[in-house]
């Protein structure tokens, strides 16, 4: 599904990126982790095409992506981000409306009626009873789900997430990542995710690529990234790892310095 081949970027002649090179096959759930300022979002942002690498190339689906147009992109790919939602006075079905862009003519109209779609992703998302309000009038918590609405509706292959469930508590968290997960089952759309914690990644990702300093560090599965000493030395704290009573994957507990 995607070839990132030795990716490199640098800003202001500072390299953030260097030699990244991994390949994600259809269906799988990709997860990209590391410390603050470690290249996950300057990655993520090259894979959708947003800004170009200084050298090396990114195919998705054997073509690399600088030859897609820019709606043929987002007929392949849909991204979740923190900003990603329009201005406030929209209401929860518009904005989901908006995701058909990729699909519409200039006059905003499309030959398939996504009615049916939008209602599914309504229902599943849990914002039947939001849908007539505007986006100043819901949580944080609420507007993430919205904004992912608003991806899935745009029936993208490839979906990514740029740390998906920061903002939100515990219960959405799972939440979240679990309608992401059957969505999945249900479309095999190809997921990469950034993720912060470490715990939802070894639940959730098929693999893990691990950045330190713009550097790939190693690309494995849950069990071959979540060691304590590979996380101490790209994270400067040694936590203890241990695998989980019922999903039989590894977890992290922190330890405090005291
Ligand atoms: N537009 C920019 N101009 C200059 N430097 C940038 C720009 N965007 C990012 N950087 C720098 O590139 C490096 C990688 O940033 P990036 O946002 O990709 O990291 P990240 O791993 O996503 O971090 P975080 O976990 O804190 O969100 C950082 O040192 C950052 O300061």
């Amino acid at each position: 599904m995607i070839e990132v081949k030795a990716l490199k970027k640098s800003y202001h002649s500072i390299s953030v990126l260097r030699d990244v090179t991994f390949s994600v096959a259809r269906g799988e759930f990709f997860g990209i982790i590391g410390p603050n300022g470690s290249g996950k979002s300057t990655l993520l942002k090259m894979i959708s095409g947003v800004i170009p690498p200084d050298s090396g190339d990114i195919l998705l689906g054997e073509k690399s992506i600088r030859s897609y147009s820019r709606k043929d992109l987002a007929r392949q790919l849909a991204v979740l981000e923190q900003e990603a939602l329009p201005p406030v006075g929209f209401r929860v079905r518009e904005v989901l409306e908006m995701g058909r862009f990729p699909y519409q003519n200039w006059l905003g109209e499309e030959t398939e009626d996504p009615t049916a779609l939008i209602d599914e992703i309504i229902r599943m998302l849990g914002l039947v009873e939001l849908e007539e309000r505007t986006l100043d009038q819901l949580s944080g918590g609420e507007k993430q789900r919205v904004a992912l609405g608003k991806s899935l509706v745009q029936k993208p292959k490839l979906l990514l997430l740029d740390e998906p469930t920061t903002y939100l508590d515990i219960g959405y968290q799972i939440q979240l990542m679990d309608i992401v997960r059957s969505w999945q089952k249900h479309t095999q759309v190809t997921v990469v995710a950034v993720l912060h914690d470490l715990n939802l990644a070894s639940l959730y990702c098929d693999r893990i690529l691990m950045l330190h300093k713009g550097n790939q560090v190693r690309v494995g599965d849950p069990r071959e990234i979540l060691q304590s000493s590979l996380i101490e030395q790209v994270y400067g704290t040694r936590p203890i790892v241990m695998e989980h009573p019922i999903h039989q994957l590894p977890q992290i507990f922190l330890q405090s310095g005291s």
